[in-house]
């Protein structure tokens, strides 16, 4: 009987995907953690795996090779796979697949939230009045200010959408052009420096990649408006958090939206403690409908790998710092 990890911990709300994998013949091993597994975990349950569905869990060289003599597939729920040695996987013959555009929307809509909730002071005026004050906070509008999209992917091109709805200019940095995005939401392409210089939300959708990590640190952040709000469901290793920190308590930037982190949970509390920062716990595709659909397309690749097909996403290039 073939035999598969399922560690995201969403994975198991889909019934769809539960009962495909139950239909291929699959035994299946959840993660009953609740939390994404370290490589040690990993290196344990993996053994004799046939397939691995994973989210953010370390999948490392040693688990890849721990996982080697069975491991078919290592099927990615979800788009950013830099926790997953690619390299490693190459070298030993095990392909990565990712899910793409299962959970463009969700990414998108949650970008958007972090925007209103920063600029609105939401979380602050929620807490206030639940303690019976009617602290009123003044906001500042989307429609008309400047959004900078750095990495105008599939996840970058549903923000420009929302935020062409909502009367925003949109400019971005992206080592490709898309002209759709040119004629149909008027999106200008610039270089960072001008990005950084002309926007008043700058929201982060790049993959976490040599050239993108810790690029928002002091010069990145020196050069941006006062007044700019810095969006990131992206990854935290794009950021350098301790100058993030030091812009956001000096007033160089006005404030921050923050899914990801460089380490999850953040190892201190000193940038989500900030008043002008609004977190989630790296919720960006946790939705019912994300969920259905990476868990849908994760599981078809684990059944493809099983009986010998090739996989339809496949990803070769490591992100991996
Ligand atoms: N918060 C969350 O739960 C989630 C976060 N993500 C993150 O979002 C990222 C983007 O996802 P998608 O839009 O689906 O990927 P995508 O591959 O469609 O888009 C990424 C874009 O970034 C661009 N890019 C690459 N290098 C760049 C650079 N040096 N500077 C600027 N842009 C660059 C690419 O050309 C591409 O257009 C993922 O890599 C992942 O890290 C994705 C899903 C969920
Ligand atoms: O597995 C998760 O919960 C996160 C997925 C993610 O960040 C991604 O798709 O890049």
């Amino acid at each position: 009987m073939p035999k598969v990890v399922a560690l995201p911990r969403s994975f198991s709300r889909s019934e769809e995907a539960k009962e495909m994998l139950l239909q291929a013949g699959f035994e299946v091993i959840w993660n009953t953690e609740g939390r994404p597994l370290k490589e040690a975990e990993l290196i344990e349950v993996i053994k004799g795996a046939d397939a691995l569905i994973t989210g953010i869990d370390e999948v490392t060289a040693k688990v890849l090779e721990a996982g080697a003599p069975t491991l078919k597939v290592v099927a990615k729920y979800g788009v950013g796979y830099d926790n997953i040695d690619v390299e490693a996987a190459n070298r030993l013959g095990i392909p990565v697949t990712i899910t793409p555009g299962a959970p463009t929307r969700s990414v998108a809509e949650l970008a958007l939230t972090l925007m209103l909730s920063v600029s609105r002071h939401i979380p602050q005026m929620n807490a206030g009045v639940k303690d019976g004050g009617w602290g009123r906070i003044t906001g500042t509008e989307l429609g008309d200010k400047v959004l900078g999209v750095v990495g105008l992917g599939a996840i970058g091109a549903e923000v420009v959408k929302r935020a062409v709805a909502f009367d925003m200019k949109v400019i971005a940095y992206d080592a490709f052009v898309r002209q759709d995005m040119i004629d149909k939401y008027g999106v200008q392409y610039v270089t960072l420096p001008e990005l950084y210089a002309q926007s008043d939300f700058i929201t982060l959708h790049a993959p976490a990649i040599p050239e993108t990590v810790g690029m928002i640190n002091k010069e990145s952040l020196a050069q941006m408006k006062k007044s700019a709000i810095l969006i990131n469901t992206a990854r935290g290793d794009l950021v350098v958090e301790q100058d993030l920190y030091e812009a956001l308590s000096s007033g160089q930037i006005a404030g921050a939206g923050l899914d990801t982190f460089v380490q999850e949970p953040p190892a201190t509390l000193d940038i989500v403690s900030l008043p002008n920062v609004v977190t989630s716990p790296h919720v960006g595709s946790n939705t019912v409908e994300a969920g259905y659909r990476m868990a849908k397309m994760a599981a078809e690749e684990a059944i493809r790998a099983v009986n010998g097909e090739a996989p339809k996403f496949p990803v070769k290039i490591p992100v991996n710092k």
